[in-house]
């Protein structure tokens, strides 16, 4: 395994909800991440992000790793979710919110 995609084992195993990108929640730097920030803000649950613009390799690696061309990508207790699409898909569904409940991921604080 590459230095890259070990870094990105560890970030995904080591965090229950991490949406890898670009810019940061407060301030994210395309539409679809943007998108997928509101997603999650809507559901309630703690997440960590990655900026992908911060680390050329992570962004690059993050697409191999997952074999998904795009950022965002959501990852959930270790596995692939999706990018913005699949999000707003699910959550229009119910279905996002049902996965973070059947996988007892925490609330967000406040
Ligand atoms: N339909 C995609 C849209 C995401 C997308 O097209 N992302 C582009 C622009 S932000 C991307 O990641 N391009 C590759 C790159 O910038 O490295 C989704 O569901 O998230």
């Amino acid at each position: 395994m590459s230095d890259t995609n070990q870094r990105i084992a560890d970030i995904v195993g080591g965090k229950d909800v991490v949406l890898f990108m670009k810019g940061t929640p407060l301030f994210p730097q395309c539409g679809f991440s943007s998108r997928a920030v509101a997603i999650l803000d809507h559901c309630g649950v703690a997440y960590d992000s990655v900026d992908v613009l911060q680390d050329m390799e992570v962004r690059q690696g993050i697409k191999a790793y997952s074999d998904w061309p795009t950022i965002p990508q959501l990852y959930v207790k270790g596995e692939f979710v999706g990018g913005s699409d699949i999000m707003m898909e699910m959550f229009e569904a119910g279905e996002l919110q049902q996965m973070m409940d059947a996988k007892a991921v925490a609330k967000a604080e406040g």
